[in-house]
């Protein structure tokens, strides 16, 4: 019986990182078999994974749930069939739906000896909050349907930096697993165990929640008078507060904040945002201007090509509606200079909304190197040659051109 991990979450939010980590420390003399499905044309990931000697199969250009379920549907068969993995990774691109894509492995799965292990998400800390606001569509739908919630760069974040992320996390999944523990302190093995078991105690919460609940009612049309004063407390809640879930005493500070967060998108933007402009409000025309656009496009396509047995409009917009990538492989020299320069630039916002670029590259003088890069944040590395170069840019409204005329290409 081969075990199938699901590892999603937006772009650059960590899920390579953690894959590789499990790889060598706990899937060592397992036959594991990557299936990655990279958002653009050009995979990148699959080099840097190759290193360490598992297999890899690449499923680039499109979503596992549309247009590749075929070539998913027989990728997973064949992996199945021709290997025999103990585990199979699946790596969703950055901006996949959880549900989508859960939804496509079920399907394929009920016909082969497989058994759905866990649904992660892997969360950046710092971008929790942004990301829900600008990309909610595909950000929450990763959070919702994940079975356990890994929270990456936490190293480096302040405990309320944290528990502001688990709120937000938890008001949209609130029974997955968060892992909130930087990964250098935790085993493979913890992450591991943290992933296939669902939060008991929360769940255990709830559910005396329910019971008491349950009880407190019927008491109630035994005693109506003695619980008069617990009801003013609930009554006032339901009157003035709109907000659909409970408010634990404990929680009325952070959804008093978050109640008002959706008019202080600048705190936001200082944070974690480079884009150099509003998003969630100027932009709003465009979006709407352009998804309908795509959609009329989108039903012709559907009924032509997609065999993934729902419509498109129900499921709200596909990742190339809202995303674009731009990517070349390439032979041209950078220096690390160059391509700091060029990651810089890319932070400004003059460039589009940039969410995600990495590559390798070949830097002359200065030795082969990797780049990643997420908003406010990147990193250039050294490594060793490859056989060609190749960069790519992943964001929202990207301006092509100028990305083009940056890295000279
Ligand atoms: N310091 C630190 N860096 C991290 C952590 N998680 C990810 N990174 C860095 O963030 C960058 C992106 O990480 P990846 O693992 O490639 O992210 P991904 O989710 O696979 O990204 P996509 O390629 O967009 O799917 C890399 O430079 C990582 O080293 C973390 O917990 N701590």
């Amino acid at each position: 019986m081969t075990k199938i991990d699901i590892f999603s979450g937006f772009l650059g939010a960590g899920k390579t990182t953690l894959i590789k980590k499990l790889i060598k420390e706990s899937f060592a003399g397992q036959k594991v078999v990557l299936i990655e499905n990279e958002f653009g044309e050009i995979g990148i990931d699959g080099g840097f994974l190759k290193e360490s000697g598992i297999q890899i199969n690449e499923l680039n250009a499109g979503c596992i749930c549309c247009s590749l379920v075929g070539d998913f549907r027989a990728a997973l068969q064949q992996v199945v069939e021709q290997y025999h993995p103990d585990r199979i990774v699946i790596e969703p691109s950055g901006v996949g739906k959880l549900s989508d894509v859960t939804r496509a492995v079920e399907g394929v799965a009920e016909h082969l000896d497989v058994q759905l292990s866990s649904f992660v998400t892997v969360a950046d800390v710092n971008k929790v909050k942004m990301y829900m606001k600008n990309f909610g569509e595909f950000y929450d739908d990763q959070i919702s349907h994940a079975s356990c919630i890994i929270l990456s760069r936490t190293q480096n974040a302040t405990e309320e930096k944290i528990a502001a992320a688990v709120a937000m996390l938890r008001e949209k999944n609130p029974t997955a697993t968060i892992v909130t523990t930087a990964w250098d302190a935790l085993t493979g093995e913890q992450i591991l165990k943290a992933m296939s078991t669902k939060d008991d105690f929360k769940a255990e919460l709830i559910a005396m929640a329910a019971k008491a609940n349950e009880e407190h009612a019927h008491e109630d049309e035994e005693e109506e008078h003695e619980h008069h004063h617990h009801h003013d407390h609930d009554d006032d809640h339901d009157e003035h507060c709109c907000c659909g879930h409970h408010h634990d005493d404990d929680d009325d500070d952070e959804d008093e904040h978050e109640h008002h967060h959706h008019h202080d998108h600048d705190d936001d933007h200082d944070e974690h945002c480079c884009c150099g402009h509003h998003y969630d409000h100027d932009d709003d025309d465009e979006d709407e201007h352009e998804h309908h656009h795509h959609h009329d496009h989108d039903d012709d396509d559907h009924d032509e090509h997609c065999c993934c047995g729902h419509h498109h409009h129900h499921h709200g917009h596909d990742a190339d509606e809202v995303f674009t990538s731009w990517g070349v492989e390439t032979a041209k020299k950078f220096s690390k200079a160059d391509i700091e320069h060029a990651l810089t630039e890319l932070d400004t916002g003059n460039y589009g909304m940039i969410l995600r670029s990495k590559g390798i590259v070949d830097g002359g003088a200065d030795g082969w190197l990797e780049f990643d890069y997420v908003p406010g944040e990147w990193e250039v590395r050294a490594r060793g040659a490859d056989v060609g170069g190749k960069l790519v840019v992943i964001g929202s409204k990207l301006d092509e051109k100028a990305i083009a005329a940056l890295f000279g290409c």
